[in-house]
């Protein structure tokens, strides 16, 4: 005689998968307590696919797309892309929206910045990339970070008009609000610089993580901006995917990280710049207020 799941039993597989048991127990013990395996199956089959189903409409009511919150209901920053939009009205402009990725989070925009944008803020960052150079003549020059050859100044919150500008197009693209956002960053790399692969979050587990997390959490979002268009090399890399996004001038790269792990696939970097000079702004967003 054949055995029927009942709606309770798919209702127990559904809280042993949340509870992340691995199928093949979870399977054994429906087993053991005298379910035929080829029903067992079934049943587990049917209530994750009905399950993983209701979550990813729950996810589109809210204007998400599935993989934009893979576990838990943790929001993040990201766009709405209901509807696979080109473009998006943000703030004061339209940005075009030139590709998505589900896993790492990665969306690429273009138009984000205008050029006079691009080059007011190179030309306010650039006094103090000066400045940091002198200072690091002066002992030597022998803080270099093998990992990262560039040089780098942050601004403050609202420093300047374009950087306010900049912030409230973010926050409406992103949707994530302008206090829960680090400065804007500034970095400048001569031909030979680059930035080897990286995580942005930072590791809980290093010794000044609580001073940096206390000040708005973990990070979970990164806006790279490019502010010029360098003549040859200078991507920006996901070596987990092989993804290379080309640094050109007013575009950005967008990535999305709901827990410090490398499971997230955000590793990346910028590849080694081989002619000219590349400029970047990075935004990076917190959890929490960034005081
Ligand atoms: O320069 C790039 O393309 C990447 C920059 C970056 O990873 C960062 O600022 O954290
Ligand atoms: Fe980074």
């Amino acid at each position: 005689m054949k055995q029927q799941a009942s709606p309770e039993l798919k209702a127990w597989i559904i809280a042993q998968a949340q509870a992340g048991c691995r199928p093949e127990d979870v399977l054994k013990a429906m087993m053991d307590r005298g379910w035929q395996e080829d029903v067992a199956v079934a049943a587990m089959e049917e209530s994750l696919a009905e399950h993983l189903k209701q979550q990813q409409a729950a996810l589109a009511a809210q204007g998400l797309a599935p993989g934009q919150l893979p576990v838990g209901d943790k929001p993040l920053p990201g766009p709405l892309l209901e509807g696979s939009p080109s473009r998006i009205w943000a703030h004061d402009k339209h940005v075009d929206v030139l590709l998505t990725l589900q896993l790492p989070r990665v969306v690429v925009f273009g138009n984000f910045l205008s050029e006079q944008e691009c080059e007011e803020m190179k030309r306010l960052a650039e006094v103090r990339l000066a400045r940091s150079e002198t200072v690091v003549n002066e002992t030597g020059g022998s803080e270099v970070n093998e990992a990262r050859t560039s040089d780098g100044m942050f601004f403050e919150r609202g420093e300047h008009e374009v950087c306010a500008r900049i912030e409230k197009r973010i926050e409406a693209l992103l949707r994530w609000p302008v206090s829960h956002g680090e400065g804007l960053q500034v970095l400048r790399y001569r031909p030979g610089a680059e930035y080897k692969p990286h995580y942005d979050y930072f590791d809980p587990a290093q010794p000044g993580a609580k001073t940096i997390l206390a000040r708005g959490g973990q990070r979970v979002g990164t806006l790279v901006m490019y502010l010029n268009s360098p003549e040859k090399g200078g991507s920006t890399t996901f070596p987990d995917v092989g993804l290379e996004v080309a640094p050109v001038r007013g575009n950005a790269v967008f990535f999305s990280y709901d827990r410090p792990d490398p499971a997230t696939r955000t590793l990346h970097g910028g590849a080694p710049v081989l002619e000219g000079e590349k400029w970047v702004a990075t935004k990076w967003l917190r959890e929490g207020v960034f005081v």
